[in-house]
């Protein structure tokens, strides 16, 4: 098992073998921006080889059986192995270490899920005998692998989000070439050694590391792919599904999650669970809270209780026990934030808390006397920022929720039942977490959004209907 030393250089992984490239691309650790090792870089012929390799390793036998054991073996090495890989997300993401043990912990859940999953893949019965004229015949389906799937993943989550993708697939009896995000590749590569070592069957899974925009171009242009699995930013997934013509597409995009604080609500409750699911990963996470509606009377209350509990959260080197909150994936990623803010700002809104900027650091910002059209509100932020509003109706607040281009998650809390119910039935989200913020999520349940949070579902057993096909057989007995 390789590990994350500077100056480490790491191939792509191809049917089974590591090939280096002659361009290789830097990695940095997010923290200090040293460069922390160096990805190889695929070109065009390395893209169909992979394409090509996983079209082959679909046609070997793999039974559901050996898929739900090489997965749970997988997710046992890569339990084994939590410390070095959260070490390697503390670096290359710059996720404080205790979030990035979580990660981890959840990723081997996804494969043990995954691997469960295996072994429930099935159709059903069609009574076709009820047709007139079809009295002597029986039908059944089968669900089947769609054949070769790209797999393109974000920075954010690296290990949980790549494993959402390559354990559904292999469960169901796919190929995968996994792209992963150029700034954060180097877990994709540790997991490919670990599938490996899993037993994995060579050319099940490729890993191809470089340009995104190049390698993506590649893989549209590759008609032996036969479906795209995409995390990332709309912008990309509309791309995807404009150049994926007929072929499957399944897109996890952004969001500008809101969290309802209604007047019944435990504010205590609230307060506390908003403060850490808005600034988790620094904000960069799809499901992080970023606009709070609070109803009216209760506004000065809940905002005094969400600084007391903001101020505690500790900004600073990720691989440091004590720390919250790291740094943003790049520097001007935390500027872009900065800009928002201030501009914010200019326009009347006022910083609770927060504001300020290190490098790539941005401290835990709450601004208030917000409008719906700021860029703090209207678009996503992606940083550890969060807007707090007010609304005195349930009508009101539910269209402040809906006025927005996205629609993954959203949270209310309450406890009034028929509120809950209306919001269950009015608000335009893929989940509605009730007493809880936006940002609750287990790998087994479905995930996915409507409007451009994109379409498709995730966790093992929803993406496994995405990454099959239902074939009938129909018997002419
Ligand atoms: N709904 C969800 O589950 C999640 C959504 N996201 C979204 O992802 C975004 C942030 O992640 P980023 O990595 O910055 O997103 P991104 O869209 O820039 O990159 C995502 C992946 O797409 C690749 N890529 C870039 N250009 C491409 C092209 N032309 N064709 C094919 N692939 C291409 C990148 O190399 C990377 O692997 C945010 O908008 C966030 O909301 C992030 C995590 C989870
Ligand atoms: O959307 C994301 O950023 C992640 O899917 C959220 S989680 O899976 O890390 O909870």
């Amino acid at each position: 098992m390789t590990t994350l030393t500077t100056g480490k250089q790491y191939g792509l992984y191809i049917n089974g073998k590591w090939e280096q490239t002659a361009e290789m691309m830097e990695v940095l650790n997010k923290y200090n921006q040293e460069v922390t090792a160096h990805i190889s870089v695929a070109e065009k012929e390395h893209v169909d080889a992979a394409v090509q390799g996983a079209k082959e390793a679909v046609k070997a036998p793999f039974s559901p059986y050996a898929r739900y054991e090489v997965l749970m073996k997988a997710a046992q090495l890569l339990v084994e192995r939590c410390e070095e890989f959260a070490q390697v997300l503390a670096l290359e993401v710059g996720k404080p270490i205790r979030e990035s043990r979580g990660e981890i912990e959840r990723a081997a859940q996804t494969l043990v899920i995954s691997a469960e999953e295996a072994k429930r893949i099935h159709g059903e019965g069609i009574p076709v005998e009820a047709a007139p004229g079809s009295e002597n015949r029986m039908a059944f389906t089968v669900r089947v692998p769609v054949g070769v799937i790209a797999a393109i993943t974000p920075f954010n989550v690296p290990v949980n989000l790549v494993c959402h993708k390559i354990g559904p697939a292999l469960a169901a009896g796919n190929s995968v070439v996994l792209k992963p995000a150029e700034v954060t590749p180097i877990c994709a590569l540790m997991l490919a050694e670990l599938m490996e070592e899993a037993g994995l069957p060579k050319g099940r899974l490729q890993v191809l590391t470089g340009d995104g925009a190049k390698i993506g171009e590649w893989l549209l242009e590759n008609k032996d792919v036969n479906m795209f699995t995409f995390t990332g930013s709309p912008r990309v997934g509309e791309y995807i599904r404009s150049k994926a013509g007929l072929r499957k597409v399944a897109l996890e995009l952004g969001n500008n999650s809101a969290t309802i604080v209604h007047n019944d609500a435990n504010i205590e409750q609230a307060a506390s669970l908003i403060a850490q699911k808005s600034f988790n990963n620094a904000g960069q996470v799809c499901i992080s809270v970023q606009r709070v509606y609070v109803q009216e009377d209760i506004f000065a209350s809940f905002i005094a209780l969400l600084k007391q509990k903001t101020e505690k959260l500790v900004v600073g080197d990720p691989s440091d026990e004590s720390t919250d909150i790291g740094p943003m994936i790049r520097i001007g990623e935390a500027e872009r934030v900065e800009s928002w803010v201030n501009e914010a700002v200019e326009q009347g809104a006022t910083i609770a808390l927060g504001g300020k900027r290190n490098g790539a650091l941005y401290e835990p910002t709450i601004l208030t006397h917000v409008n719906d059209d700021m860029k703090v509100c209207r678009q996503e932020v992606f940083g550890p920022v969060v807007s707090v509003a007010t609304y005195k109706e349930k009508d009101e607040v539910i269209a402040k929720v809906n006025d927005s281009d996205y629609g993954l998650q959203a949270g209310l809390f309450t406890n009034d039942l028929q509120f809950a119910m209306k919001a269950s039935r009015e608000i335009e989200v893929g989940g509605l977490i009730v007493n809880d913020a936006s940002a609750y999520r287990v790998d087994h349940m479905p995930y996915g959004g409507v409007k451009n949070s994109g379409n498709g579902k995730e966790g093992p057993k929803y993406a496994i209907e995405e990454m099959t096909e239902e074939r009938i057989i129909v018997l002419n007995l």
